[in-house]
């Protein structure tokens, strides 16, 4: 079977949902290809059932914070209620209809399968061949990536997929990798009751962000009980009724009832085809240039393109396909600043490069940096304050190229310093600005000050 239209869009989470959802809009015949829900990996069993978790967990922490700050509460965890807004309110019990619906009403055909590229404009699809007449997206986002440790292949570990839905909590958890799904889950789960190891091979938690971040983090999990295992990996893996057993590299052997990998997601190439584009199917990811063009009538969006594996990151480039493929004004740049946000208390919020990252870059690098706990907002909130400022400065162009905001709410924090480093705004011109008092952002003027 063959069916003509404008559009293919294969994959439809987050990146090729808004895509396909914005072109069938805009009045083009849009086929959207989806191998398991639409929507994707965010809504179903990521971002938002996550981030759910997290603030359970949160409220959790907060009541065990009162003594010495107001009184007193009995807190008692259960997870049956989150699981059971996981179910009923985030995923509808993983089922699509309403964002498949979405889709469908506004004119988009909905074909339920795993598309591969046979030829420039063509997908086929179990047996039937799309043929797009302006444009084929691909969309397909990515997969866990699993390292090679001897034992594991086979076992019942758990990715983020199985932890997030967990009806019952296990007694303990090793989790293998200290990012941000192994960060945020790991806190979940300790705060919830759940003996928590985490592993991380780096030196330090959260080794994409700056060091210190990862340090303050480390902090927090120990006192909250979480063992911190930086700069290890696991040699081996076993597993016999009750539980897993993970040797690590320094001969330390850990037991736990389930094992999370949380080790890395990375673009899935295999068997989308790729070669009958004149693409290279073992690369990394498929490269695209500022407006998500990877070659002649295709485009691709979102985690596939390994530009940060963010939603935010999906929705933007898929908003440049469409306007590039609509022909409309030119797109908006891929190349802004890109802030990231790890939803851990305290929240993780940082944006443009790390010291390191502006140095390898050679850039003349100052640094300023105040902790939380010792402003004026810190030390009023007190239980719950740990975070700091570090800003990164490029001192020959006078302007913040980086930004970290650790703390109660670091991902808010982010926002003013999202602008400042992606609208280059000088940094006298921050210093003079005035800063709400006391307010956790604060802080920043500390940082400011202590760039000098
Ligand atoms: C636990 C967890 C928490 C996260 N939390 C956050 C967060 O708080 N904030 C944030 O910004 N990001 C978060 N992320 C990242 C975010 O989920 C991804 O960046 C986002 O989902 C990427 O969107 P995408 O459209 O590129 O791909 P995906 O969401 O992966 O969607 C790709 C879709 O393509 C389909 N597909 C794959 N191959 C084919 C094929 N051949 N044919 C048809 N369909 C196919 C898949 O079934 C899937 O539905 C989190 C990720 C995880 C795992
Ligand atoms: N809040 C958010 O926005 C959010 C939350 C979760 C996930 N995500 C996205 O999902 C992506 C994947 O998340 P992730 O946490 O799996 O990946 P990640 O790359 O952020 O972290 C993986 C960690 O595992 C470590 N590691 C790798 N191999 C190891 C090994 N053998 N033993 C021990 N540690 C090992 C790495 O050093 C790294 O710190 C992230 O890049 C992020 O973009 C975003």
């Amino acid at each position: 079977m063959e069916r003509l239209v404008d559009v293919v869009v294969v994959g439809m989470g987050p990146g090729g949902e808004h895509l396909a959802n914005r072109l069938a809009g805009a009045g083009l015949e849009v086929a959207g290809v989806e191998a398991e829900l639409v929507g994707g990996e965010c809504p179903y069993w990521a971002c938002v059932p996550s981030k759910m978790m997290v603030r359970a967990a949160g409220l959790l922490a907060e009541a065990r914070r009162l003594p010495g700050m107001g009184g007193k509460a009995e807190v008692t965890a259960d997870w049956a209620p989150v699981a059971a807004r996981i179910r009923e309110e985030a995923t509808d019990d993983w089922d699509d209809r309403a964002a498949a619906d979405r889709f469908t009403d506004r004119g988009g055909h909905l074909v339920r399968g795993r598309g591969r590229l046979a030829g420039p404009g063509r997908v086929a699809v179990d047996g039937q061949l799309l043929t797009a007449r302006r444009a084929v997206v691909l969309a397909t986002g990515a997969k866990p990536f699993v390292p090679e440790v001897p034992g594991l292949d086979g076992l019942p570990y758990w990715t983020h997929r199985q932890a997030v839905a967990a009806r019952r909590l296990p007694q303990s958890l090793i989790v293998l990798g200290g990012g941000a799904i192994g960060l945020e889950l790991a806190q979940v789960f300790g705060r919830f009751g759940t003996s928590v190891t985490v592993v991380e091979a780096a030196g330090h938690l959260l080794p994409a962000e700056e060091p210190e971040a990862g340090r303050v983090l480390a902090e927090v999990l120990e006192g909250e009980g979480t063992t911190v295992r930086p700069g290890r990996t696991a040699f081996s893996v076993g597993h016999r009724p009750g539980g897993f057993e993970v040797t690590l590299d320094s001969g330390e052997v850990l037991y736990a009832e389930q094992l999370l990998v949380a080790t890395g997601r990375r673009p899935d190439l295999t068997g989308l085809g790729l070669e009958s584009v004149g693409l290279d199917p073992e690369a990394d990811a498929v490269a695209v240039d500022g407006r998500m063009r990877a070659a002649p009538g295709l485009w691709a969006v979102g985690d596939l393109t390994g530009r940060g594996a963010f939603t935010h990151v999906a929705l933007h480039q898929a908003e440049s396909a469409v306007r590039d493929i609509l022909g409309e004004d030119p797109p908006t740049d891929g190349d802004r600043a890109v802030p990231r946000v790890t939803f851990t208390d305290p929240e993780v919020g940082a944006v443009g490069l790390t010291e390191r990252e502006a140095v390898e870059r050679g850039l003349t690098v100052r640094t300023g940096t105040a902790e939380l706990p010792s402003s004026a907002r810190g030390w009023i909130h007190k239980r719950g304050n740990a975070g700091l400022v570090k800003l990164v400065a490029d001192a020959e162009r006078g302007v913040l190229v980086g930004a970290t905001a650790v703390g109660p709410t670091g991902g808010e924090v982010l926002y003013g310093l999202l602008i400042a480093v992606d609208a280059a705004v000088p940094v006298t011109r921050l210093r003079s600005m005035i800063h709400a008092y006391p307010t956790f952002h604060g802080a920043v003027q500390a940082a400011l000050d202590d760039l000098d």
